[in-house]
């Protein structure tokens, strides 16, 4: 390790700590390192240098203040091999993501958000009535476009996997190795041809839809509308669509999964989210958006899912485009994980238990009396430029449902045959970037007979809102979104 750096575990000749990176659930591993090391550590990959941060004021100094320096992503040749750099989330600082990255912005601010919420509150609303019935939707999993996205996805995160593929970023030779010798590039190729079948030909039926003049709202049209002010072309329009899709597709509803894991395991939290949901919505009608604003128990509720379980506990690691010093020297090109999983106890109180109640005592859910100023609530979503541009259409899509959910529901352990109470696991979390809870079993029992009703005639009352959006259904489908509209004492 050169002097100047951030310490760090030792390191050994050639490979320095390359041998010891883990391969899953690094952020554990990580807050192990940061209680040994400090706040800002540094691990030796080769000649490459990996710059953790846990210190909440150097990421505000180095990933906020100093945004410009920290805004590239590092190299990932699997990523390019695929999407040819034209994957936002993975893009490095390129003319390529600016532009991807000022669309997404001028379709997702709060105003543009807000014009979804329609089908936003319509899908939440089949969330309450499929959990009734059946929880299945999209139409349904079968629905050809849905399989294609989860085929597609699901290879693209085995290519992404650290481990799957060999080290091409950090031995670039390998990159040379033929394609009949090397099965990750065939798996690549594939990946790529799975998702451009996907992307382009949603991408044509909106075309087709904008052509017959009849838009549902939906972002991509207005991409399509707007395509030169934005200098999309073809190409990089179908690529954007894409990473929307798969940016809004398990990130809400693993939020939401995490949610109904605390308010299981919490039930005293859940008794007060019951409470106030109660006082100011009541029984007798849905909550709305704006009741939030009266709830302040339930907006702590949602600030302290994503505290208790971050949904990118390392968020995704950015790269220095200049060197820089925090204290320490963080090179030019290092890599940098905000640890956002590590929870000090000099800032928290009890950080291993979900409480609400902590972001109803300080802003950013700190212990009275520690300064929190360097936190800030849009923390889950990323730092600096690279911040999740989806935030708002997220929030918007988080607070209904989290409403919605907690008005209409009660969440209890499942129980064994003498009937206990099944404790469940709060760490059984999956492998990835992304992370949500494994699959568990709770029970979900509507709270009235009065609230079941309600949620039967708002989800027909959401059917022109859906029919919109229900554009080239095949028959099957079309048989299903029927019989799934149809008026409950018919079925
Ligand atoms: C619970 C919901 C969500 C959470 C917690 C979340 C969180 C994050 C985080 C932590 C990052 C990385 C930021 C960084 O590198 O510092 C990110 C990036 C990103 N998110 Fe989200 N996200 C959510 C939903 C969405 C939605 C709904 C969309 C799309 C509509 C979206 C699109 C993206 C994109 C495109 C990026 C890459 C941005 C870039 O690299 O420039 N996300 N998100």
């Amino acid at each position: 390790r050169e002097p100047g750096l951030p310490p760090g575990p030792p390191t050994v000749p050639l490979l320095g700590n390359l041998h010891m990176f883990p391969t899953e659930f690094a952020h554990y591993k990580f807050t192990e390192w940061a209680r040994k090391y400090g706040g800002i550590f540094s691990l030796k990959m080769g000649l490459g240098v990996v710059v953790v941060l846990t210190d909440v004021a150097a990421v505000k100094e180095l990933m906020d203040k100093r945004s410009g320096a920290t805004v590239d992503r590092p190299a990932m040749h699997i990523a390019d091999l695929v999407a040819g750099g034209l994957h936002m989330v993975f893009a490095r600082y390129t003319e390529n993501w600016r532009t991807l990255r000022k669309t997404a912005h001028a379709i997702l601010t709060p105003q543009a958000s807000a014009r979804h919420l329609p089908i936003q509150q319509a899908e939440a609303m089949q969330l309450l009535d499929d959990i009734l019935r059946q929880p299945q939707r999209a139409p349904r999993y079968e629905t050809p476009e849905t399989t294609a996205f989860f085929i597609a996805q699901h290879k693209w995160e085995l290519v992404l996997e650290p481990g799957a593929t060999p080290p091409v970023d950090l031995i670039p030779i390998l990159k040379y190795v033929p394609e009949r010798w090397a099965k990750w590039k065939r798996d690549c190729a594939t990946t790529r041809r799975l998702q451009r079948d996907l992307y382009f030909g949603l991408l044509d039926e909106t075309m087709e839809k904008l052509r017959r003049g009849e838009e549902n709202g939906s972002y991509m049209e207005e991409i399509l509308t707007r395509q030169e002010e934005f200098g999309m072309d073809r190409e990089i329009t179908g690529y954007l669509g894409g990473v929307l899709i798969e940016g809004g597709s398990d990130t809400t509803s693993s939020y939401l999964q995490s949610l109904i894991l605390a308010l299981t395991t919490y039930p005293e939290a859940q008794k007060k989210a019951h409470a106030e949901i109660d006082r100011v919505v009541g029984q007798t009608r849905m909550p709305s958006l704006d009741d939030l604003d009266d709830m302040p128990y339930i907006r702590a509720m949602i600030l302290e899912t994503h505290r208790f379980r971050p949904l990118a506990p390392l968020f995704i690691p950015h790269a220095t485009l200049t060197a820089e010093e925090v204290r320490f020297i963080i090179p030019k090109g290092a890599t940098i994980f905000v640890n956002a999983c590590e929870q000090p106890t000099q800032l928290y109180d009890d950080p291993e238990n979900f409480n609400p109640e902590r972001y109803l005592l300080t802003e950013n859910g700190t212990k009275p009396g520690v300064d929190g100023s360097d936190l800030r609530p849009t923390f889950p979503f990323g730092v600096g430029r690279r911040i999740c541009p989806g935030i708002h259409l997220a929030q918007n899509s988080i607070n209904i449902n989290a409403m919605n959910l907690v008005w209409a529901f009660n969440f209890s352990p499942e129980t064994d045959e003498e009937g206990n109470p099944i404790k469940l696991d709060t760490f059984a979390y999956q492998k990835g970037i992304l992370t949500g809870p494994c699959p568990f079993k709770c029970k979900i029992t509507p709270r009235s007979a009065e609230k079941v009703e309600i949620i039967e005639r708002e989800f027909l009352e959401a059917r022109d809102t859906f029919a919109k959006f229900e554009f080239g259904l095949s028959p099957e489908d079309k048989e299903f979104v029927a019989k799934s509209r149809m008026n409950r004492h018919q079925v």
